[in-house]
């Protein structure tokens, strides 16, 4: 299926990337029919034939653990299998966003009434992620973390600043400036439509100041979704991907039904790796 290539991708596929970013948070990025039908049934071929044990049960969806376990010093590596690998290469090699290969993947499968709490991603990876999207879409949504959320709303309130809010100002400001960085302005909310064979990345604040998350309904709407548009535009190879040929998802201005099962490859880098730990 896919080719495994581990050579550094060229500026020009590096330039391009540029073009896939939708919205005004940075950063998020958008690539439609990254993988072929085709490829895609292949992955769900791999995913299911696993064995059943392979799966952990959640409250609100199942997953499996591909690379090794990720504690907060590092990854007790694993090998990713070949099939997994394959797709990891290739978005190395496409968005030439990641120093090394990617060397872990978690499998989410999720039912038409289920998603994922809002939450950051952990401190041990490289702080940009990539999420192949199988079968059903979904609305995944961004909101700017709490202590973000907190800065903006005293702002607001703005005017008669006392003493002691001038103080919490200040650190606000700090928060801004040093760990954040991210314009006081464009501290808000977005979302973006997930349809099957994309792929998602996400970094910068994006990562670093934002929470991720999938509402665990089944209707999905599309008002804060920034990249309708992206998902509208007729495909060359599979015009059956784009949305308003897919008749399967229903999906019209407002939203959307989820009736089938959504898969996602949550594709990530864990720089730091311990080597022989267990060694005997
Ligand atoms: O399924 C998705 O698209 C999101 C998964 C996710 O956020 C994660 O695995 O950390
Ligand atoms: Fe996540």
């Amino acid at each position: 299926m896919m080719e495994f290539a581990d050579d550094k991708p060229s500026d020009q596929q590096e330039l391009k990337i540029k073009d896939y970013v939708v919205g005004d948070l940075p950063t998020l990025i958008y690539i439609p029919n990254f993988i072929a039908d085709s490829e895609q049934s292949q992955l769900l071929h791999h995913i299911y034939e696993v064995p059943t044990s392979k799966w952990k049960n959640l409250k609100n969806r199942r997953l499996q653990n591909w690379g090794g376990v990720v504690h907060e010093k590092g990854l007790l590596p694993q090998e990713l299998p070949a099939w997994l690998k394959n797709v990891t290469g290739r978005i190395r090699q496409c968005t030439g966003l990641f120093p090394s290969e990617l060397n872990h993947v978690l499998i989410n499968e999720y039912l038409p009434d289920q998603g994922i709490m809002p939450h950051q991603d952990g401190p041990a990876y490289f702080p940009v992620v990539a999420i192949l999207s199988l079968k059903s879409p979904v609305v995944i949504d961004f909101t700017p973390h709490p202590r973000l959320r907190e800065c903006a709303s005293k702002e607001s309130s703005g005017e008669e600043l006392t003493i002691q809010s001038k103080a919490e100002e200040a650190e606000c400001d700090e928060r801004h400036d040093g760990l954040l960085n991210t314009p006081k302005d464009s501290i808000s909310p977005c979302s973006l439509l997930l349809m099957p064979c994309s792929l998602l990345i996400f970094k910068d604040q994006a990562y670093s100041d934002y929470l991720h998350g999938i509402q665990d309904t089944k209707l999905h709407r599309l008002d804060k979704v920034v990249n309708v548009s992206e998902c509208m535009k007729p495909q060359k190879q599979e015009p059956s991907l784009s949305l308003e040929a897919e008749s399967n998802h229903a999906i019209d201005e407002t939203g959307f039904k989820r009736t089938d099962t959504r898969v996602s490859l949550t594709c990530r880098l864990v720089l730091k790796v311990h080597k022989n730990l267990f060694k005997f």
